[in-house]
């Protein structure tokens, strides 16, 4: 079975052929660093972790690099708000980013660079292109002129002529210094009171596109496989990118361009500048949301549509995380051990992986496990009532074992401390259970439900059967 994947240059599916066999060099565009991360952020650092986890485990070795971008006007802008300092906004927003991207479970990066570190690389780029006349300098400022690029408008499949005709209410302080309206900023001038670094074209500092050239240039090398990022930076930023780097190495930057769908509220994108927006941390904190209910929120959908966050959604995503989460903890009630190889021929691994392939459907894989998952949920509660199984428990445990192998694919992981019945015993939870039924015969249904609650907080849920059977389980 072949990957395909959808490449945004060419508009279609494509067998996925790396550059070096065995070997994926990808790039992803990461956050600008002035403020929390939202949930249209932890999609898109889902999706392309997702995207990582499975090409490793088919077997290619993936070198994945994702910037910051530490420089930029709305981090100085919230220096200046908060009196402080543009590095020190960063550093902050740095350090807030990893917290909740490791608690999405996020792998890191193999290296994040970041745009105050790669002044260097931005330079000698910009240089290159100056020499060769795709740039020139203008007033303290360098511009990339887009009209002397013929292939320019590539990726979005914008026309140079079409833009100008809705270009007339375009103003900013920009304008009067370059030739051509499109043409964008490599180099600013340095502004009163900013941070600049020297250069041959005066004190500035390096435009946003030029940054993720650079960079990509640096940790990766001039041609790479994978370039990936959200929709909404086909244009101008994966276009500009694409212009930067080609017209300077004269080589294609990225064989196949991936770009996620957006996490929209109303049908408009999430986004702080819009103030529609909901935190990871709100999420996570405030709402007490398990971090794997996001990540099988945005696993449900393909990576490339738009998402609408709804509570309805979230609680569909909720639904479906306790049953695949009953399926991965159910081995542990066996007292199974991981360790062994998976049948890569079973039929779960083979639905699970042609899903995969055809464009990193994340939907269907979830598809592929959820029977099995079911299954040994089934199996749990048989378990846990009656002290067997009902199928022979070296079956269910290689079942058990490629579930928790495939949903690792996905980054959904289900910890057993977490469902820890607090050293609750059996006896003790029937005793429980056994005073709950005296509070309701005693019209005490507050006692009833708060022995309800507290068995509940440890991991324990009681289901009340007609006639007044309560099951249970962990
Ligand atoms: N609502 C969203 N849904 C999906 N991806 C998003 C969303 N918002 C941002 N992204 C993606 O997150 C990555 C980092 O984005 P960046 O830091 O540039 O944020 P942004 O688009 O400026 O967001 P905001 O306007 O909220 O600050 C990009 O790949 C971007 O496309
Ligand atoms: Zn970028």
């Amino acid at each position: 079975m072949a990957l395909v994947v959808y490449n945004t240059l060419t508009r279609r599916k494509e067998p996925f052929e790396p550059i070096e066999s065995g070997h994926v060099k990808m790039y992803c565009c990461g956050v600008t660093v002035y403020d929390f991360c939202h949930l249209g952020h932890a999609r898109s650092y889902i999706a392309w972790d997702t995207v990582r986890r499975y090409l490793t485990w088919r077997g290619y070795k993936v070198r994945y690099v994702q910037n910051f971008t530490d420089i930029d006007d709305k981090i100085l802008n919230r220096a200046r708000e908060e009196g402080s300092t543009m590095e020190a906004v960063a550093e902050r927003n740095i350090q807030l980013y990893f917290e909740d991207m490791r608690r999405l479970n996020i792998l890191d990066a193999d290296a994040y660079p970041r745009a105050t570190n790669t002044i260097d690389g931005i330079k000698r780029l910009i240089y290159e292109l100056e020499q060769k006349e795709f740039a020139y300098a203008a007033g303290g400022d360098v511009y990339y002129a887009v009209q002397h690029d013929r292939e320019y408008g590539k990726l979005s499949g914008r026309k140079l002529e079409d833009m100008q005709a809705g270009a007339s209410g375009r103003v900013d302080d920009e304008e009067p210094k370059k030739r051509y309206p499109f043409d964008f900023a490599l180099w600013k001038g340095a502004k009163p009171g900013e941070p600049a670094w020297d250069s041959p074209w005066g004190k500035g500092r390096p435009g946003w596109h030029i940054e993720c050239s650079a960079m990509v240039r640096e940790f990766l090398g001039e041609t790479i496989d994978i370039h990936v990022g959200g929709a909404d930076l086909v244009f101008p930023h994966h276009e500009n990118e694409i212009a930067q780097s080609e017209a300077a190495t004269g080589k294609s930057l990225a064989n196949y361009w991936l770009h996620n769908g957006m996490v929209n509220v109303d049908g408009e994108k999430m986004s702080k500048s819009l103030g529609n927006f909901t935190t990871i941390r709100d999420l996570l904190d405030k709402k007490g949301i398990d971090p794997m209910v996001i990540r099988f929120f945005v696993l449900q959908a393909s990576y490339r549509k738009p998402i609408d966050f709804t509570n309805e959604a979230l609680s569909a995503a909720q639904n479906g995380w306790e049953t695949l989460k009953d399926g991965l903890l159910f081995g542990f009630k066996l007292n199974s051990a991981l360790e062994g190889e998976i049948d890569r021929t079973s039929q779960t691994v083979q639905e699970f992986q042609a899903a995969m392939d055809d464009d990193f459907n994340t939907s269907g894989a979830l598809a592929a496990l959820f029977p099995v998952a079911k299954e040994l949920q089934r199996q749990g509660n048989i378990l846990v009532h009656e002290g067997k199984t009902d199928t022979a428990p070296d079956i269910l445990q290689v079942q058990w074992k490629t579930l928790v192998e495939l949903a690792k694919v996905l980054g959904l992981e289900a910890e057993p401390e977490a469902e820890s019945s607090g050293g609750l015993s059996d006896s003790e939870i029937e005793t429980l259970i056994q005073q709950r039924k005296d509070a309701k015969k005693a019209k005490d249904f507050a006692e009833a439900d708060r022995i309800r609650n507290d068995l509940q907080v440890q991991g324990i849920t009681l289901i009340d059967k007609p006639g007044g059977e309560v099951i249970w389980h962990r």
